[in-house]
């Protein structure tokens, strides 16, 4: 059986189980159970922080993991990004009182408060600077106006929790994060295949639309520039004389603009359906 850790609580644990569940593997019902057996698919899902997750798969009691890329940074454990899932994005940022520090060089002497010590101790390490890591659990924000440090590395999403502390972001994002599987260097490629694809056809069945059309078989050249799919688009012929139909994946980000362009073109019967799945 395949071992898989999951995030058992947190930002990331929805959406986890919902892309699993979408790649067509059980998850718990119960939020409080820590194992699941998927017998059909040959796998056994662990619940875990997600902050332990790297631990484990990195000493080989499981075979993948999904977690944070902070996470699995600040872990220094040896385990590897495998794929990035698209969910679960963020920046690890320094963040400071207005006009208290104009760059990162400024660092240096400074008390650091962060939940994150292994990632900011590495980037102090990489950068030849020395400060002072506060190692705190949470709620990092308040370590400022409490006075245990000048400045805080923190996950960063819309920028709210740093505005009501009254801290401003400094410099560049130390990195950006999502969710992303993970695995080691030795996980046998047949092991991690199966998942891999399946996750991967659930990212680009969130990414695509299917987009269904007729247009007249003179403008379809034109048509299939706008629309050309990812080997190409499906040409079918209608009833009517001179029409044709195309069928074709497009992004789902650009899928509306796509449609008032062939609308102009002279395109109709324009249609979008969502992917619930794929293998390309
Ligand atoms: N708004 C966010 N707040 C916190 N973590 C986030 C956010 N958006 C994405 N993440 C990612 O989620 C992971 C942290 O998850 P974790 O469960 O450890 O903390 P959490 O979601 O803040 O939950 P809690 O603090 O309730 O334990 C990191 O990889 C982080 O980058
Ligand atoms: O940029 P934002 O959208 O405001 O999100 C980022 C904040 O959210 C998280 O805190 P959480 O609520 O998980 O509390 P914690 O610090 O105790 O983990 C994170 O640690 C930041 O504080
Ligand atoms: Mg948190």
């Amino acid at each position: 059986m395949l071992r898989i850790a999951v995030p058992n609580k947190g930002t990331l644990s929805t959406p986890a189980a919902q892309m699993l569940r979408d790649a067509g593997y059980r998850q718990r019902s119960d939020p409080k159970d820590l194992l699941c057996r998927d017998a059909a698919n040959g796998v056994e899902f662990f619940y875990l922080r997600p902050r332990d997750i790297a631990t484990y798969v990195a000493s080989g009691d499981l075979d993948l993991g999904i977690t944070g890329r902070d996470l699995l940074v600040d872990s220094g454990a040896a385990a590897h990004e495998l794929l990035d899932l698209g969910f679960g994005g963020a920046t690890f940022r320094w963040a400071a009182p207005a006009d208290s520090l104009a760059s990162a060089e400024e660092l240096g002497g400074r008390r650091i408060a962060t939940a994150y010590p292994g990632v900011v101790e590495r980037y102090l390490a990489e950068h030849d600077l020395k400060a002072e890591v506060v190692p705190l659990d949470g709620a990092v924000e308040n370590a400022v106006r409490l006075g245990v440090a000048d400045l805080i590395a923190d996950v960063v999403e819309t920028g709210a929790t740093l505005r009501q502390a009254g801290l401003v972001t400094v410099g560049e994002p130390i990195l950006r994060s999502s969710a992303v599987l993970i695995g080691r260097a030795d996980t046998a490629e047949e092991k991690r295949a199966q998942l891999m694809r399946r996750l991967q056809g659930v990212m680009v069945a969130r990414s695509f639309v299917m987009l269904a059309y007729d247009v007249p078989a003179e403008l379809l050249e034109n048509a299939t520039a706008l629309t050309p799919g990812i080997e190409s688009p499906t040409v079918s012929p209608l009833h009517r004389e001179g029409w044709v139909a195309v069928q074709a994946m497009v992004r789902r980000d650009d899928v509306h603009k796509i449609m008032d362009e062939l609308y102009d073109l002279g395109a109709r019967a324009i249609l979008v359906t969502d992917i619930a799945n794929c293998r390309l």
